[in-house]
Formats: structure tokens, sequence, C-alpha cells
């Protein structure tokens, strides 16, 4: 199975996290039916979000036996529980509280009223990724993990100019002086994010143009931490109009409306 990149354009916002969200049950339900588990790593943020939505809204919602999903997270912002800019409590909100799954299967970052401080929470989530460990690994085995990127180019929270996108050790990241609010956040690595299987980058938006283009063009993780993205057999970006303005056109896939059909 070769590993490649593909992009991926749809129309609008709407459409993408739709097909999106379409997607992501059609494998789900693949990946239950084979390994009887799925596993998967959420992101916040406006598209992370909008296709968490646009899930619940999916009448296929219910064909997922979600008590076979485990839950993660790549980044978190360090708020009290049920704080609304948590990425936990959107993720809730938008889908997780709408289906059966298993609390046990859900692994949130620490909230910052859970009377541990930043490196506390970063050492008890590389712990818990740890507990869960696929075999000869630091972390489970990682089917899925949803990316945003914001106008910068930053994925989860790894920031341009930043020692934490070269992290090479440490599983997660206690994150300081964040230079998007909130100042305090957590983060998985970059070695982390691009164990997983599939990445799938959903970004949407204008002011997302000139960072994907710099991004596909091969631009440096310091510059742009989402040029370091690579899952271990595809990294997909789906992507509105807008955000492609700057894609070059040999990189969109020729398939608009893209089945799928060879996805691994
Ligand atoms: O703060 C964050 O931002 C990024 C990107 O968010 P967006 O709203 O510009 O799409 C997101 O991926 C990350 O999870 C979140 O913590």
């Amino acid at each position: 199975m070769s590993n490649e990149r593909r992009v991926i354009v749809h129309p609008d916002k709407e459409t993408l996290a739709g097909s999106v969200a379409a997607r992501f049950l059609t494998k789900v339900v693949d990946l239950i039916a084979e390994f009887d588990e799925a596993t998967v790593v959420l992101t916040g943020g406006s598209m992370g979000i909008a296709v968490l939505a646009a899930i619940n809204a999916s009448p296929a919602r219910d064909s997922v036996d979600w008590s076979r999903v485990n839950v993660w997270w790549g980044d978190e912002r360090f708020l009290p529980e049920g704080d609304p800019e948590r990425n936990e409590t959107q993720a809730r909100e938008a889908l997780l509280d709408h289906v059966p799954l298993d609390p046990a299967r859900v692994h949130p970052f620490a909230r910052s009223d859970a009377g541990i401080d930043l490196d506390a929470a970063a050492a008890a989530y590389a712990e818990e990724l740890a507990e869960h460990a696929a075999r000869d690994s630091r972390q489970p085995h990682f089917d899925i993990t949803f990316l945003g990127m914001g106008p910068d180019g930053h994925i989860a929270s790894l920031f341009p100019e930043r020692s934490g996108i070269r992290e090479r050790e440490a599983t997660v990241l206690a994150v300081r002086n964040s230079p998007k609010p909130p100042p305090e956040r957590l983060s998985l690595t970059l070695p982390v994010i691009n164990s997983s299987a599939r990445i799938w980058l959903v970004v949407a938006g204008q002011d997302k143009a000139a960072a994907l283009g710099l991004t596909l063009a091969g631009a440096s993780i310091n510059e742009v931490p989402a040029a370091g993205v690579e899952g271990r057999r595809r990294t997909l970006f789906f992507v509105d109009g807008e955000a492609a303005a700057e894609v070059p056109e040999n990189l969109i896939d020729p398939g608009q409306f893209w089945t799928g059909a060879d996805e691994g």
C-alpha cells in the first residue's frame, strides 16, 4: 500500500463537511466490520466541528456501532470542564453526546480545573496513550486522524516557528504562549500524528489558501507545520474551492466527486 497525498476539492463548506462525514461513516463501518473497533483522533476548529455536526446530521449516523469507536483528540485548549472553547465541549455538543459511545473509549485531555497543571496534564495524556499503545509503539494505532489548519499553517496546537513542531521524543506537548488563544494548550506531537494510518485534513476558506498552497509546495515545517503531515497510508486534503485557490492544478484530484473506491 503506497502512501500518497491527494487534494479533493468541494464547492463549498457545507458540501465539504457533508462529503467528509459520509466518507468517515463508510470507513468506520468498514473498520469495525474488519477489526471489531475503529480508533479516531478528533480536531477542533471550524471544519473539525462542522464535520462532526454533519456526521450527527447524517441519516447514516446510526449505521455505526459507536460502542466500538475509540476517540482521542489531537489537541486541546487547556480550559475548565464544559468551557465552550474546549475542543472537547464542542465535539460533545456537535456529535459525541448524541451517539452511544462507550465512555471508557473516549479519551479527552485533562481539563484545567482537574487539579493538575499543564505539564502534568501533558504527562497524563502521554501515559494514557501509552496504556493503550499498539505493540512496539508509544501510542494506540490510529485509523483516522482529523486535522484542521489555521491561516498560519498550524495543525493541532503545533504553531509556526515554535520548537514544538520539531519535537521527536515526547508524545504530548504542553504548549504555552500560543499565538492563538487560549495561551495554554495540549497537543500531540508530529510523529504521533503521523503514526496514524490515515490523516484527513479538512480546510476551508480564503484565509487558508496561502498556507495550503505552501503546504503542498513543500514549505518547511518551521514555517508551515501542515507541510509535515504524512499519514502512514493516506494523507487526504479535503478542501473547499476558496482554500484551493493556490493549490497547483496538477495536485487536485481529477474526480471532483471522488468516490474513494481505492482508499485504504
Ligand atoms: O485552535 C485550533 O485551531 C485549529 C484550526 O482551527 P480553524 O478554526 O482555523 O479551522 C484546529 O485544528 C485546532 O484543533 C484548534 O485547537
